[in-house]
């Protein structure tokens, strides 16, 4: 099996640029705020690089990209009002363009089968998890399930894995967190957690290399085991 996994009882994944191709739905809602107030439609290429640290902090970054031509930045209320009809345009379709990444079913379902623990800290609002998760048929997959929202602090604090580790019962030296972002990578280190960088997500238009993950694959198929299986857990 991949080094990665050795001696490994829990995996938290990341979901958006990890498990799903999100990025084609959150600009679809990111446009539709954006129209709604006049202002040009960012796309799917810069929402992409705007991922990773919550909605709200997209919205923002949208709102300060649509609204910098104009010298009148966007102010802290306009981005919560933003944000509120964000989660409106979201939530009424969050899967209609959303594709899973090859090998992440096969992934979860080859862990769940070799006694490894799944988990998922996302910053993503929980509310969008539920309907997501059952679109892809993963709604049983994961012993807990963390969202942006869930705790007082996100990713990039420990804290949401931390938690994961304690709802499981699994030691932080025996987790490795999978994520797309420089923010996974640095709640992973900060956690103790091993961590295992994926190339093809979003992060902000910089490598993820660059953050100094474990371990770095191209594809979570990489992770299955190449003709043999992953021996169940042993505590
Ligand atoms: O920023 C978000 O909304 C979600 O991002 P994540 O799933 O990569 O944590
Ligand atoms: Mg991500």
């Amino acid at each position: 099996m991949h080094p990665a996994l050795d001696h490994i009882a829990l995996v938290v994944f990341d979901l958006d640029g990890t498990l799903i191709d999100s990025a084609p739905d959150l600009a679809t809602a990111v446009d539709a705020v954006l129209g709604e107030r006049g202002l040009p439609p960012a796309g799917v290429d810069k929402v992409r690089d705007w991922v990773g640290n919550g909605t709200h902090k997209l919205v923002e970054r949208a709102l300060t990209d649509a609204t910098r031509a104009s010298g009148e930045p966007a102010s802290e209320a306009d981005v919560d009002a933003a944000h509120a009809r964000f989660l409106i345009h979201y939530g009424a379709a969050p899967c209609e363009r959303t594709l899973l990444y090859e090998g992440a079913g096969e992934l979860l379902e080859t862990l769940s089968a070799a006694g490894i623990a799944c988990a998922l800290v996302t910053n993503k609002p929980a509310a969008f998890l539920p309907p997501i998760l059952e679109r892809f048929g993963l709604g049983d997959r994961f012993a807990v399930t963390v969202g942006g929202d869930t705790l007082a602090r996100k990713k990039p604090h420990p804290d949401p894995l931390l938690h994961a580790a304690e709802r499981t019962g699994i030691s932080p030296d025996r987790a490795l967190m999978i994520g797309d972002s420089r923010h996974d990578v640095a709640a992973g280190k900060a956690a103790g957690f091993r961590t295992l960088a994926v190339t093809y997500g979003y992060n902000h238009g910089e490598p993820v290399r660059d953050s100094a993950p474990d371990h770095v694959v191209d594809t979570l198929a990489e992770l299955l085991p190449q003709g043999e299986t992953l021996s169940p857990h042993a505590t």
